[in-house]
């Protein structure tokens, strides 16, 4: 069989509303938690993604079933005892270390494939393992694996200080806590919105956590935790690329079922771009009416600008006059999409994690590759602009994280389509 692409044919104004899907970020920490307490969980609002069914795979293969109906899904961990992540899994999804601090916390251990290499940077585990060791957990690495045993009473609190705000560190060691002896404080902890839904998450499971959100989060440890019903919260990285997407194409977006107070720094940034901004309880209008401004950007952990935009932004940022200056400050090699976005005519020098974008009046189609997740959205983005049919190759990495992509952009007037790759 041939191999699947998506096509964008540019050029064609978007107008038209979206709506936003459940957060993979937020839907992945969520089903690593229902290990914390075995039984029958119902969740809401879960996206239809590789990366979803890759972590509902892993619990099955630990013991769990589930059943997915439209957006509602069941998961029952009842029977999900194992505590082996194998490499097969983990090396698809880095996310899938979740599982490690849940099943130290609850069943005494677990095995777990040391994660692969991955396009964005090193990203190491260290500050997860460091972390369970304070608590008492014995670490060691067994043919590639991580072998994690708790002491024979159980992981024991302890004061934790993260040398960066790791998120899925924090939420390792935040899920971990709950059911260690006594009170845990992790210092430096993350503050994305997807740790406070988590946080929000084991506190309706019966977990005492207070601070999420914050720099410092104080768990109390309890003995037993109890499944719960979880509405997973919007995914605020898929909102912001439909938002960034009429700086390119021109139009209007209306994106719908988002969290504007999860998106402060991503709206500022579009604010000064130039983009006319209307932000509801719920939805967000974004609008090209006037001459967009070239931009400086900083990356940073949460309140700050996101990195998981960063590529969407630059794809923007390609055709506006001026300099634009784009800094990577959270992986050390995120700027894979700076070449294929040269393919397409962009003006970008990269100097180690500083991108300089001279904008050029126009893109022009041409076959490129995805990379990673993010830089996959970046070349829809600039499909759109571009003179031309692009063809996107390597397209798994988008169905890891952006639900019916495709369709949500045909509806608001894009022409993308998905067809066997030509070139
Ligand atoms: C599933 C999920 O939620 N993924 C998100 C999560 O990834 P993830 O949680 O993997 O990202 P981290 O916040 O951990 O990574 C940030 C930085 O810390 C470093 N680091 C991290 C852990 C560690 O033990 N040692 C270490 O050095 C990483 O290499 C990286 O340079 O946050 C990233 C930063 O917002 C996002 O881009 C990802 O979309
Ligand atoms: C980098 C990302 O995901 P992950 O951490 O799952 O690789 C992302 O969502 O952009």
């Amino acid at each position: 069989m041939s191999e699947i692409c998506i096509f964008v044919e540019g050029g064609y104004r978007l107008s038209g509303e979206v709506e936003i899907s459940g957060a993979k970020n937020a839907a992945l920490p969520a089903l690593a938690a229902t290990l914390l307490a075995l039984g029958e969980y119902k969740f809401s609002n879960v996206p239809d993604l590789l990366d979803v069914n890759t972590m509902l795979e892993l619990l099955a293969l630990l013991g769990a079933r589930y059943q997915m109906n439209g957006r509602s899904l069941f998961v029952d961990t009842s029977q999900a005892e194992d505590t082996l992540a194998p490499y097969e899994i983990v090396n698809r999804m880095r996310a899938s270390v979740l599982v490690l601090g849940p099943l130290v916390a609850r069943a005494g251990k677990a095995r777990v494939a040391l994660p692969g290499g991955c396009p964005i940077g090193k990203r190491p585990i260290d500050l997860h393992l460091k972390g369970l060791e304070a608590m008492g957990a014995k670490i060691s690495s067994e043919h590639g694996d991580i072998v994690a045993k708790a002491p024979k009473r159980g992981l024991y609190g302890a004061e934790i200080n993260l040398d960066f705000p790791s998120v899925t560190a924090t939420e390792n060691l935040m899920m971990a806590a709950t059911l260690a002896r006594g009170k845990t404080i992790i210092r430096n902890a993350a503050k994305e919105p997807e740790v406070v839904f988590l946080g929000d998450m084991l506190c309706s499971m019966g977990a005492k956590i207070s601070g999420h959100g914050s720099e410092t989060i104080t768990v109390y440890g309890v003995k037993e935790l109890n499944p719960a019903e979880i509405e997973i919260i919007p995914d605020r990285i898929e909102a912001g690329t439909y938002l960034i997407a009429p700086a390119i194409s021109g139009g209007e977006v209306l994106v719908k079922n988002v969290r504007p107070d999860h998106l402060e720094s991503v709206l500022a940034v579009l604010k000064e771009m130039g983009l006319k901004l209307e932000v509801g309880e719920k939805e967000i209008l974004s609008r090209r009416s006037k001459k967009l401004k070239p931009l400086k950007i900083r990356t940073a952990p949460y309140p700050g600008f996101p990195t998981d935009l960063q590529a969407q932004i630059m794809a923007a940022l390609s055709t506006v006059k001026g300099t634009s200056v784009i800094v990577e400050t959270i992986f050390e090699d995120r700027f894979l999409h700076v070449d294929e976005l040269r393919r397409l005519g962009a003006d970008i020098t990269v100097e180690g994690r500083v991108a300089v974008v001279n904008g050029v009046k126009r893109l022009q189609a041409a076959p490129v590759k995805a990379t990673d997740l993010r830089a996959s959205a970046s070349l829809v983005l600039a499909g759109l602009g571009a003179e031309g049919i692009t063809q996107i190759s390597d397209i798994y990495h988008l169905k890891r994280g952006y639900e019916a992509l495709c369709e949500k952009f045909s509806k608001i007037g894009a022409k993308i389509w998905e067809g066997p790759c030509q070139l």
